[in-house]
């Protein structure tokens, strides 16, 4: 039996999966694995029995990425399977940021009583929410990943011309990326070309405030900016001053702030970006999937912090699922006690990932619980499960 902790609602259809070995729920006790979308963790106590978390989403700066590994917690999330409801959003945040629609609307439901007036009055206001059309206008994607890459064609479908920066591209998205995008080489390019900038790069100390006053200033006069990544991403005194100077002449935000809400210049949507039942669905299936498949077999795929390894099961063999420091000797180290202990591997797969490892063995031979806490008492090996 299992017991998976959910710090969010998470979509029925994901924790369908589990089947009857498992008990989910917001109050669940001793949990193996952690099921969580934007609830923070970093405060949280990690409990001893946790072995896993599932980041049901993309971003995963609310969850204490360095604790866990050093903790021997393997971090899933799930790439790519909400990408097509934040693109929708984002086309949605295009046109916002021209064609003053919330205005519009706002100005429009003060005409309610007017009766026969209302037409009249329709024509008479409307030339206050002109708005520019988005087709011929430059676009500039930073960061070309599941989302990035979805947003650049889609806008070139609409007719816009895409600038795409992302100095770490892999190869898969650049496959799927319009041919027409071009490749900005630097972030100063977007910001010296752009008429609109959208941002979908993950919050890390290297992008935090990416937009502030500096990078403001290198931008096109009433630059439209879309930020359906991440709030900090943005200096947020920064951008307030350049929508009340009108060097921007709009700020769409998936974040709203105290701050932000109200401002004249800013649409703020209550981080909306991947909320459809269709990705709702999505990631909760693959989330649950990725959180059985390392519980019931130790096999990784989509972590975070650790090596994506993984092996078909042989039910012949004894699993054991070693995550250990990356350093010289640590596997003849773990071959050294197996062979001590009449242990012999029939399989095995071995993966880094910056500071950290992680060792599938198939084994047969007498491998206990006990002679796993043992070799944890190894100052390089942080976790021993035996499966
Ligand atoms: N608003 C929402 O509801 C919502 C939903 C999903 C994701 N997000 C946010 O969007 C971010 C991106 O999501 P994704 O699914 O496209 O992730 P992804 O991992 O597929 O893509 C991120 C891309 O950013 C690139 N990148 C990293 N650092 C960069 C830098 N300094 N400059 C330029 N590019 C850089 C990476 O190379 C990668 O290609 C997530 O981290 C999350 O914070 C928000
Ligand atoms: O990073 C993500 O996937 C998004 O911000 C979605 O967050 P949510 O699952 O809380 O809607």
């Amino acid at each position: 039996m299992y017991n998976v902790k959910c710090l969010n609602k998470i979509s029925p259809v994901g924790l369908a999966r589990f089947g009857a070995n498992y008990t989910c729920g917001e109050d669940v006790e001793n949990p193996e694995a952690i099921l969580v979308r934007s609830a923070s963790m970093h405060e949280m106590e990690l409990p001893s029995s946790l072995l896993a978390i599932a980041r049901a989403g993309a971003g995963v700066n609310n969850i204490p990425l360095d604790k866990c590994s050093e903790a021997g917690i393997c971090v899933f999330n799930t790439p790519g399977a909400n990408a097509n409801a934040v693109k929708e959003l984002v086309i949605a945040g295009l046109l916002l940021a021209s064609r003053k629609i919330v205005p519009g609307i706002e100005w429009a439901k003060g005409l309610k009583g007017k009766g026969a007036e209302v037409g009249k009055l329709v024509e008479k206001g409307k030339s206050q929410f002109v708005g520019p059309e988005i087709s011929g206008k430059r676009l500039g994607v930073i960061g070309l990943g599941a989302i990035g890459i979805l947003v650049a064609n889609a806008a070139k479908s609409l007719g816009m011309e895409v600038y795409g920066y992302d100095p770490y591209l892999s190869v898969d998205a650049a496959w799927g990326l319009s041919r027409s995008t071009k490749h900005a080489q630097t972030l100063d390019e977007i910001y010296a070309n752009c008429d609109y900038i959208t941002l979908h790069v993950p919050l890390t100390p290297d992008t935090k405030e990416m937009i502030n006053a500096e990078s403001i200033a290198k931008m096109q006069d009433h630059v439209r900016i879309l930020n359906f990544a991440r709030g900090d991403l943005v200096n947020s005194a920064d951008i307030l001053k350049a929508l009340a100077d009108g060097k921007v002449a709009s700020y769409v935000t998936d974040f709203p702030t105290d701050e932000m809400l109200g401002a004249e210049g800013v649409i703020a949507v209550p981080h909306l970006g991947a909320s459809t039942p269709e990705s709702e669905d999505n990631c909760a299936r693959m989330a649950a999937d990725e959180l059985k498949d390392y519980l019931e077999n130790g096999n990784i795929l989509h972590s975070v912090n650790l090596p994506n390894v993984s092996m078909p099961r042989d039910p012949a063999f004894t699993r054991v699922c070693i995550i250990h420091r990356n350093v010289p000797n640590t596997i003849s180290l773990l071959a050294g006690k197996l062979a001590d202990a009449g242990i012999n591997i029939e399989n095995m797969q071995s993966k880094s990932r910056k500071d950290y490892a992680y060792t599938i063995l198939d084994v047969t031979g007498d491998f206990s619980s006990d002679s796993a806490k043992k070799m944890e008492e190894s100052e390089d090996i942080i976790r021993v499960r035996v499966i």
